[in-house]
């Protein structure tokens, strides 16, 4: 019996595939109990885990260890699904692609990503699609995004997935990283994968499939490996981070440049929202805070945009 160090990257509830690190593909099973202290789910190990398995030659492994986690996508228990679930761990980004037009993003839905990417401690990019069909009001728009993003500190790209001739600058963003995709359907994610990565074509076929019969939703999930280098997570559960909870006193942590005013506030439970002299109020009248992040802000705190998801 052997012990070997591996990459999770597939799960379909009872087996998970595992990449070696010296290349061998095992499927392997979780024998006894191997949860990660403090977490409780559904699936022990999820896409994305390190784990040690004991490999005795056979076709089939045992993981024996999960590595701790730098970071995990998990959806919480709901009334519905009673257990929490992990969808990914050890995320290296989580890209939204977002289109001004055709369909139109709301900026409420993109700010909830990038709270949720912050909550979750996930680096964020977010990449503009179908720039080929903007008009000039729409190019307009497409910068005013890409500025205010960009000042708080978010990288951006703006492409065109269908008619732009090169698209280094997105391979050379996912190269070596394990990144998940996100955005509303129709935004183009599959088309730019399938630019940067022609391979996949059939893959993301299958994965769209089980989507849309919503039947394996809650234990199937693939990392695809990119020849260039690198994984993209596409999942039924992460396409929007849709079904994150985030405490509310803890939102405004979440939107980096309101968390930043924030600290002068007179009140240390100040919710930003009626309290007279906050000062995060001050920097939206003063234009230090951008009123559509303040409206998203408040939008999500007073739970007003349930149906963004
Ligand atoms: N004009 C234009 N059309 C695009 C571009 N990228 C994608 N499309 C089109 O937009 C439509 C949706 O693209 P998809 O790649 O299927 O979008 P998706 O985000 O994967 O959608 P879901 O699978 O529903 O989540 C298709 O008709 C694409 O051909 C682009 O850059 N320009
Ligand atoms: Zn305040």
């Amino acid at each position: 019996m052997e012990q070997k160090n591996g990459l999770v990257i597939k799960s379909t509830g009872s087996r998970y595939t595992v990449l070696s690190d010296n290349g061998e593909i095992v499927v392997c099973q979780i024998r006894g109990k191997i949860r990660l202290k403090g977490i409780k789910s559904t699936n022990p190990v999820s896409v994305g885990d390190r784990v040690v398995y004991d490999d005795d030659g056979s076709n089939e492994g045992v993981i024996s260890k999960i590595e701790e986690r730098k970071n995990y996508i998990i959806r919480k228990a709901t009334n519905l699904s009673k257990e929490s679930h992990i969808i990914a761990a050890n995320v290296d980004q989580a890209v939204l692609i977002v289109t001004i037009n055709y369909p139109m993003t709301s900026r409420v839905f993109v700010d909830r990503f990038i709270a949720a990417s912050e909550a979750y401690g996930i680096p964020v990019t977010i990449i503009f699609n179908k720039t080929d069909r903007y008009d000039a009001k729409h190019m307009q728009i497409l910068d005013d995004w890409r500025n205010l993003y960009e000042g708080i500190g978010y990288k951006t790209l703006a492409v065109s997935a269908k008619k732009q001739a090169d698209l280094s600058e997105v391979e050379a963003l996912l190269k070596n990283k394990i990144s998940v995709l996100s955005g509303h359907s129709g935004v183009g994610k599959s088309t730019l994968i399938n630019r940067v990565e022609p391979e996949l074509n059939l893959k993301t076929a299958e994965i769209s499939a089980i989507h849309q019969s919503g039947k394996h939703t809650t234990t199937f999930a693939e990392m695809h490996a990119l020849s260039f280098g690198g994984y993209i997570i596409d999942t039924p559960g992460i396409r929007g981070f849709g079904l994150i909870h985030i405490e509310k006193e803890e939102l405004y942590h979440y939107f980096k440049e309101i968390f930043e005013f924030a600290e002068n506030c007179r009140f240390n439970n100040c919710s930003h929202y009626s309290e007279p002299g906050c000062s995060v109020k001050e920097a939206v009248e003063s234009g230090n805070i951008a009123l559509s992040r303040y409206e998203s802000y408040l939008s999500i705190l007073l739970n007003r945009n349930e149906k963004y998801r």
